[in-house]
């Protein structure tokens, strides 16, 4: 080993790590005992680790293969002392695990953190605090680890105050494994307790895989304390390997909250075993907010794998589809090999039937939810729907039950709260209504004032206000919900099939007729900024509107597809009227023609702003304006 490896060095934390440290200090405060949750929560993890490594190397196990967890007190030093035989750390590992933080997402996170303390606490726990939280407890930490397979003289000791700084040098150490002495705060010394730490660990790790060993105490009679040998505080059996009835929801949700690294409780979660061709037990969660990384591209997902009760890997993709990334769980496999590897998780028989059951127990879960817990699917939805939504078009096996799933805004309530399922949506269908009708805007204001909802406000049908950014794609990929077709109301020829009467249809044509000569005069003034024009009866309070062709893509999409660099093909719309509209009475009443030219001008701008969409002349719009306004004054 060379000088400058042994030598004791200062370093700084990483920027993150400093802002992150400060913060939770004074956020944790409120609920400083998750620290040891978080150490023992490490420790189990390492022990993992090492037992899935000595899988090919057994050697690494050196002699000493009961992986355990060993706490100790000292009252009068005030300190807690957490060693295992797990995996350790090299010094570059020290250095990069316990220096910085690797996770996507990171400078974003701090970014939306508040300085209000309630609130950041709750992001904080999100994000998963993970080792750093002994800082809520200690004023100073110390880490003496050596990792399996290194030798004694390549240990390593790491100490911090938590302030910024962190030194490390390399130091003997015989047992293999990470040993964390916490040097509690004046302010924190009831956590040098054992009978308080004991609590806590039946609390957070009864049922982590490992034994959490601490000293037995007896008092005598004498009132003298008796220290004994350590025993195992808790069950040390893996939560999944147990039956369904001897497990608690406290259980389940601390199990959640060990795998997860979130501060908290799920939603919901699922426990089966499946037996038959296939043998695996899964364990399902549904968290209760939306991690950090939901959208990033290298965000963390997937499930915990176990191979016969053996930790295989964290984050395993290949157990469910991209659109139910927000769950979390193990699976753990009788069929898989245990030297499986992220490629050969790739493809096979046995993953492809393990992920096609675990979707369906996922969406039957949600199904449930949806049913019987309604409020809980509403935090759900706002929290995951945007990507539930991703797999109408993932997921043509199960589209049915997703699209039971989809909740919308829509005009049958008064706010953007997409509360509206599709079978509520066909429940309240109109007699005679063969079609769900649906609009899409760039936000749930601008959808639910659309013109193009006038007419159907005034016949009372139910139009779905659509506004989220994956909305147009969406709707691109649904063609029917229980044999009902899915109508844009701004998209081609206004039909409300047989929703529209007889009386209705002549009035039309009459309307038609009457305005022939309005039209004529409009299309000549507007010519090719538009298809057509048309008047209509679609309109009851506005002077027109613009209707686009029945496989125009929306306004968002192309907006969309045009920032991406893509030349797409000149859209014209329809400019539909409303002549019985007092402005289109006069217009056709006026004689002057270049007074018409301005006011159809106008109209056409305003129809297009109605729509979301940019004028191609803004500054030609703003000085026509300007020149009626001069006129009014
Ligand atoms: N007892 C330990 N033995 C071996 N490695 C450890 C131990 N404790 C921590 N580490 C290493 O330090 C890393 C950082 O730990 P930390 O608790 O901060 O984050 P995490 O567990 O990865 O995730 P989270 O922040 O969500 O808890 C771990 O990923 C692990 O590699």
């Amino acid at each position: 080993m060379s000088d400058q490896a042994t030598q004791k060095e200062t370093r700084g934390f990483q920027t993150e790590v400093s802002k992150l440290l400060h913060l939770m200090i004074h956020s944790l405060y409120s609920n400083p005992e998750i620290f040891l949750r978080e150490l023992i929560s490490n420790a189990s993890d390492a022990a993992d680790k090492l037992r899935f490594e000595a899988l090919s190397q057994p050697q690494l196990l050196e002699g000493d293969s009961e992986l355990k967890i060993w706490i100790d007190v000292d009252k009068d030093a005030n300190t807690i002392t957490l060693r295992d035989n797990g995996i350790g750390m090299s010094r570059q590992e020290v250095i990069d695990n316990l220096g910085t933080i690797a996770r996507s997402g990171t400078s974003e996170f701090i970014k939306n953190l508040s300085g209000d303390q309630k609130k950041d606490a709750q992001l904080i726990g999100q994000f998963g605090v993970g080792f750093y939280s002994s800082f809520v407890v200690a004023e100073r930490v110390e880490v003496l680890t050596r990792r399996a397979g290194l030798s004694a003289a390549e240990g390593v000791k790491w100490e911090s105050g938590g302030e910024g700084e962190f030194s490390v040098e390399s130091v003997e150490k015989t047992d293999r494994g990470t040993t964390i002495i916490l040097h509690l705060r004046p302010t924190q010394t009831e956590f040098s307790d054992s009978f308080r730490l004991k609590n806590i660990i039946h609390k957070y790790a009864e049922h982590i895989a490992i034994p959490v060993c601490m000293h037995s105490e007896n008092w005598k009679e004498d009132g003298e304390r008796e220290v004994g040998d350590y025993e195992v505080v808790n069950k040390a059996s893996a939560l999944w390997t147990r039956p369904r009835n001897e497990i608690s929801d406290d259980d389940y949700k601390a199990f959640y909250q060990h795998i997860s690294h979130d501060f908290d409780e799920p939603l919901s979660w699922s426990h089966n075993k499946v037996e038959g061709n296939l043998e695996y037990t899964s364990l399902l969660y549904i968290p209760k907010r939306a991690p950090q990384d939901l959208y990033h591209r290298d965000g963390v997902r997937g499930l915990k794998l176990y191979v016969q009760r053996v930790f295989i890997m964290d984050d395993a993709e290949q157990f469910l589809p991209m659109y139910l990334r927000f769950a979390k769980g193990i699976v753990d496999s009788n069929d898989l090999p245990l030297n499986v590897s992220r490629e050969l998780l790739q493809s096979g028989k046995v993953v492809d039937s393990m992920k096609s059951a675990l979707t369906r127990r996922l969406l039957d879960m949600l199904t449930q939810m949806a049913e019987n817990k309604p409020e809980d699917y509403a935090v759900c939805w706002a929290q995951f729907g945007q990507v539930l939504k991703e797999g109408v078009a993932e997921d043509h096996a199960n589209q049915d039950k997703v699209l039971k799933l989809l909740r919308f805004a829509s005009t049958h309530t008064t706010d953007s709260i997409q509360s509206v399922s599709l079978a509520d949506y066909v429940g309240r269908m109109k007699e005679g209504q063969d079609k769900i009708y649906y609009i899409t805007a760039d936000s749930w204001t601008a959808a639910s004032q659309s013109p193009h909802l006038e007419v159907f406000r005034k016949k009372g049908v139910e139009v779905l206000l659509l506004s989220d950014r994956l909305d147009e794609w969406l709707m691109s990929h649904l063609t029917q919900f229980e044999g009902k077709s899915f109508q844009h109301v701004a998209k081609g020829d206004l039909d409300l099939g047989k929703l529209s009467s007889e009386e209705d249809k002549q009035a039309e044509e009459k309307l038609q007729q009457e305005s022939q000569s309005l039209v004529e005069r409009l299309k000549k003034v507007l010519g090719d900024k538009v298809e057509a024009v048309k008047a209509t009866q679609r309109l009851t309070d506005s002077p027109a509107c613009l209707v686009r062709s029945q496989y125009d893509l929306g306004v968002a999409l192309r907006q969309m597809l045009e920032a991406s660099g893509q030349k797409l093909p000149e859209s014209k719309p329809t400019l539909e009227i409303n002549p019985q509209h007092p402005l289109l009475a006069r217009m056709a009443g006026t004689a002057d023609d270049g007074r018409f030219e301005n006011l159809a001008l106008i109209v056409l701008d305003q129809a297009t702003l109605a729509e979301g969409s940019a004028l191609a002349d803004p500054a030609g719009y703003v000085k026509r304006i300007n020149g009626l306004l001069g006129e009014l004054a």
